[in-house]
């Protein structure tokens, strides 16, 4: 096991990302964000484009999970071998790409930019929709399995909270794969219940970082 997916062992990693056109959208504020939540003790940023990722590995001391997003439909997260490779150079320890089998701009599997990943000796976050999707990522050799694209991939519902079954059967599957739960965790007891589910870790973004969410939440909980 390397030491720095051992590091994440039983932690908390915080995700900090804005979306194109929001306020917040700027690589010194996602730093900002980033240094806030490593005082807070998260144990791993995970952060989005090559900007955020050079500016936030430049502030923080805690492993980056560096990923690209390019557009909405398909394969959007980390897309291409090259995208892989740049957030490698912008600093990310460990790149996360989409690992569903739909096709991929650059016409390569998913399997061979994992293969080429592993070549260069990076370390690879699977962004899995289902256990197919796990299962090719165990195979193709990925360091982490996350639950990233459950529900949006169009493989498994979109549970309102964590797909915890999807995690649990991820869990029960590769028992010796760091398994990591993303998606939807909103409350700390949501995040406590997919540690006792046997997550690896627990992947926070939009209720620790993204506050115009927050704000409707709250909004709708007042005027409803
Ligand atoms: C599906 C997709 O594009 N997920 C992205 C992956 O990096 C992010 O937009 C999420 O914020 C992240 O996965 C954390 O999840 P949540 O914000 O629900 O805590």
């Amino acid at each position: 096991m390397h030491p720095m997916i051992e590091s994440l062992r039983g932690r908390l990693v915080v995700s900090c990302q804005a979306y194109v056109g929001e306020p917040l959208r700027h690589p010194e504020t996602m730093a900002q964000m980033a240094l806030a939540a490593e005082r807070g003790g998260a144990a791993a940023i995970r952060c989005q484009g090559l900007a955020d990722i050079s500016a936030i590995k430049g502030q923080v001391e805690v492993p980056v999970i560096g990923l690209w997003k390019e557009g909405h439909e398909g394969v959007f997260i980390t897309p291409t071998l090259r995208h892989a490779r740049a957030c490698i150079s912008a600093g990310a320890d460990i790149v996360a790409l989409d690992a569903t089998s739909r096709p991929r701009p650059d016409g390569l599997s998913f399997a061979e930019t994992v293969a080429a990943l592993l070549d260069d000796g990076a370390l690879v976050m699977a962004d899995c929709g289902s256990i197919d999707d796990a299962r090719a990522a165990a195979k193709a050799g990925c360091h982490i399995l996350g639950t990233t694209l459950a529900g949006y991939s169009g493989d498994r519902p979109k549970t309102d909270g964590p797909d915890i079954e999807l995690l649990a059967q991820m869990v029960a599957e590769f028992p010796e794969i760091p398994v990591v739960c993303e998606g939807r965790i909103h409350t700390p007891e949501q995040a406590r219940a997919v540690m006792e589910a046997g997550a690896w870790a627990a992947v926070v973004g939009t209720a620790i970082t993204h506050p115009t969410t927050i704000t409707t939440w709250f909004r709708e909980a007042v005027e409803n």
